[in-house]
């Protein structure tokens, strides 16, 4: 029997304006997509697995334990956001190794692991520079560089690649099916793009108004015409 990943138990967010409610099961090892309109709750469904929203009501289990009351930096996760996750003061082997120990006190071993991680992503030789020095695409494999050596196994992506041309998307893309092919982890993205469920995920959670509306094998949802938000989301250009 595969093991979950992450477990939502009548999880309840409330804010001013709405209530968001999440029920789901995301087995060990899968890449899921997470996907919906504007304001459906993609970014608040990934913060209440990391640790940056705490639930009012419902479960939150990751690789069987509770999160109640555990701090982000205390989960098995790791996330990368869209922009900002680099300290622009700090250099790119810094930035990496602040995955390994956020006091940065590195020994030798240490500094092997991140030259090895930055070079796995392409940016061997990398390790000097500061992050304003780098283009977009540059500065988010630092931060896949990061995530390499934290190795935790689950990876929270939130819209990584928005701010990419679509070359750069693909070539990241492929970097994290590489990645997840290696470390066997379990990854959650959320995308605005058709082609990373075609692509790239084995299945998807499609969020409508606050809710999971979908939760499917990334073929039968690309098959579904049942609901307007999916049809919306399908019919979207790919931005090839
Ligand atoms: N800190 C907050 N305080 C009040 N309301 C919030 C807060 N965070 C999110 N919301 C509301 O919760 C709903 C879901 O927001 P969320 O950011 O999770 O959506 P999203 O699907 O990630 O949207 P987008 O694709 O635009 O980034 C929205 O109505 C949003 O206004």
């Amino acid at each position: 029997m595969t093991s979950a990943a992450v477990i939502l138990r009548d999880v309840k967010v409330r804010f001013e304006t709405t209530v968001l409610a999440f029920d789901c099961t995301v087995p060990a090892g899968e890449i899921v997509a997470v996907a919906g309109p504007s304001g459906s709750g993609k970014s608040t469904l990934l913060n209440v697995i990391a640790g940056f929203e705490e639930p009012d009501e419902g479960e939150v289990r990751i690789f069987g334990d509770d999160m109640a009351g555990r701090l982000p930096a205390n989960r098995p996760v790791s996330v990368i956001f869209q922009e900002n996750n680099l300290f622009t003061h700090l250099d790119v082997a810094a930035n990496v190794g602040f995955g390994i120990s956020p006091s940065l006190r590195l020994c030798r071993g240490d500094r092997e692991r991140i030259e090895e991680a930055l070079d796995r992503v392409g940016l061997a030789g990398f390790g000097e520079r500061l992050p304003p020095t780098l283009s977009g695409g540059e500065r988010q494999r630092v931060s896949l560089a990061r995530a390499l050596v934290r190795h935790r196994p689950l990876l929270l992506l939130d819209e990584p690649f928005a701010a990419l041309d679509p070359g750069m998307r693909a070539e990241m893309r492929n970097l994290l099916a590489d990645l997840h092919h290696e470390e066997g982890n379990t990854i959650l993205m959320i995308t605005h793009h058709p082609d990373d469920v075609r692509l790239f995920s084995d299945s998807v959670l499609f969020l409508d108004q606050g809710h999971i509306v979908a939760h499917d094998p990334s073929d039968r949802f690309l098959g579904r015409r049942d609901l307007t938000a999916i049809n919306r989301f399908l019919g979207q250009e790919s931005g090839r």
